[in-house]
C-alpha cells in the first residue's frame, strides 16, 4: 500500500506542537507515511518577514510555539489548497472561530479517499437553529470521514515532551485505529483509540466552559475544594449534556484522557482558566485580555459557552445546566462573577433525593 501523505491544517500553539510529533513519526515510518508533512500556515508578518519563510528556514514557529524546533520534513505552506490537495490524511487544528472560512477553498479540491482527524474544540452554530459538532461541519464541507483527537494535552507541555495521554475517537476504529495511533503516538504521548467519537468530541468542547468557571473561582480567591466542586459539577453537566443531546454516548468515554483528565489539566493550566481569572481580578473585557495575554492565540471557552447557551435557551433548559449557563452570562456581562457560586448552590445535583440515586 502507498505511503499516506499527511497535511496539517493550522499552525497555532497546538497545531505546532502536534506538527513536531507527526513530523517525527512520518519521518520514522517512511513505508507507512510520506515523510514530507505540509502544514498550512495562516500567513502573517513577523518583524517584516513572512511566518512561513521563518518556519521553513529556522524550523520554528517563533510566534505560536517559540523555542521548539520542527523536524525539517515539516514544510509551511501559505496556500491552503497547495498544502492539502495531495493529502491522504488531513489533521485539522485551527481555532474553531475560523473553521468555515478557512476550509471553504478546499471544497471539491481534495484527493478521493482522503480522511480527516479534527483536534478542534468547540461547536458550530447553525444559522437555521441549533449547533453542530465541528467534525460534522468538516465532513459536510469537505465530504470526507472525520475522526477526532482530544485529551489532557496543554500544547506547551506536549512540546516539552512531558508524558501525557490522549484519546482518538475513530470513525472506524477497526480499519483506521492502527495507522491513526502510529501517526500520533510517541513514548511520551500515549494514544488510546475508542469508537465513541462523538463523546470524545463533546468532552473536548465542553471542558473549555468548565475551565472558565475554574478561572472565575480562582479570581474570586476560593480554594481547592471550590475548584474541585466546579470540576465535578462541570463533569456532571458534560455527562448530562451528552445524554440529552447525543443519546448513545458511553459513560466510560468520560474516564478517558478526553474526559476527566482534560478537565483537570485545563482547570489548572489552561488559557481559558488564566484569562477568566484575570477577567475577575481586572476591569478589562475578555476580548481585551485575550489580546493582551495570549499574543494571537485564541480562547475557545467563552464562544463555546455562547454556542451551548444558544441551544439551552432555545429549549428552555438553562436551569438544568446552571454552570454552563452562568459561565456564559458572566462572559457576556449579564451576571457578575460574584454570582457564580450562588448559581452553583442551586445546582440540580444538590436537589436529587437520596433514594433517586439508588
Ligand atoms: N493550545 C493548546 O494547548 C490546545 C489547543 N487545542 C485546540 O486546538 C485548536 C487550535 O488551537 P491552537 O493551535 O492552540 O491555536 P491558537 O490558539 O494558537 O490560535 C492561533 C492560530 O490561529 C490562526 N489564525 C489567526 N487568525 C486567523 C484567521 N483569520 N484565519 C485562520 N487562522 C487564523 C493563527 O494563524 C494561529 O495559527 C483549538 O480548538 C484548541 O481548543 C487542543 C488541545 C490543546
Ligand atoms: O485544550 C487544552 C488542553 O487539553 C488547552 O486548553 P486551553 O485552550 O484552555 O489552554
Amino acid at each position: 500500500m502507498a505511503a499516506k501523505k499527511i497535511s496539517i491544517v493550522g499552525s497555532g500553539n497546538w497545531g505546532s506542537a502536534i506538527a513536531r510529533i507527526v513530523g517525527q513519526n512520518a519521518a520514522a515510518h517512511p513505508g507507512q507515511f510520506d515523510p514530507e508533512v505540509r502544514m498550512w500556515v495562516f500567513e502573517e508578518m513577523i518583524e517584516g518577514q513572512k511566518l512561513t519563510e521563518i518556519i521553513n528556514t529556522k524550523h520554528e514557529n517563533v510566534k505560536y510555539l517559540p523555542g521548539k524546533k520542527f523536524p525539517e520534513n515539516v514544510v509551511a505552506v501559505p496556500d491552503i489548497v497547495t498544502a492539502c490537495q495531495e493529502a491522504d490524511i488531513l489533521i485539522l487544528v485551527i481555532p474553531h472561530q475560523f473553521l468555515e472560512r478557512s476550509l471553504t477553498p478546499l471544497k471539491g479540491k481534495l484527493k478521493p479517499g482522503a480522511q480527516g482527524i479534527s483536534l478542534i474544540k468547540g461547536f458550530h452554530i447553525v444559522p437555521s437553529g441549533g449547533i453542530e459538532l465541528i467534525s460534522v461541519v468538516i465532513k459536510e464541507l469537505l465530504n470526507i470521514p472525520v475522526s477526532v483527537l482530544m485529551g489532557a494535552n496543554l500544547a506547551g507541555e506536549v512540546a516539552a515532551d512531558k508524558f501525557c495521554e490522549t484519546t482518538i475517537g475513530a470513525v472506524d476504529a477497526t480499519s483506521d485505529g492502527k495507522w491513526l495511533q502510529a501517526m500520533f503516538q510517541t513514548p511520551n504521548f500515549r494514544v488510546v483509540v475508542v469508537d465513541d467519537a462523538k463523546t470524545v468530541e463533546i468532552c473536548g468542547a465542553l471542558k473549555n466552559i468548565v475551565a472558565c468557571g475554574a478561572g472565575f473561582v480562582d479570581g474570586l480567591k476560593y480554594g481547592d475544594n471550590t475548584k474541585a466542586a466546579v470540576i465535578r459539577l462541570g463533569l456532571m453537566e458534560m455527562i448530562r449534556y451528552a445524554e440529552v443531546f447525543y443519546p448513545g454516548s458511553k459513560l466510560s468515554t468520560f474516564f478517558e484522557s478526553c474526559g476527566v483528565a482534560d478537565l483537570i489539566t485545563t482547570c489548572y493550566g489552561g488559557r481559558n482558566r488564566r484569562v477568566s481569572e484575570a477577567f475577575v481580578t481586572s476591569d478589562k473585557s475578555i476580548e481585551d485580555l485575550e489580546k493582551e495575554m495570549l499574543n494571537g492565540q485564541r480562547l475557545q471557552g467563552p464562544e463555546t459557552a455562547a454556542e451551548v447557551n444558544f441551544v439551552l435557551k432555545a429549549k428552555d433548559m438553562e436551569d438544568q445546566f446552571p454552570l454552563f449557563t452562568s459561565v456564559h452570562k458572566i462572559c457576556v456581562g449579564e451576571q457578575k462573577p460574584e454570582e457564580f457560586i450562588n448559581q452553583l448552590r442551586q445546582h440540580p445535583e444538590h436537589m436529587i433525593q437520596f433514594d433517586a440515586r439508588l
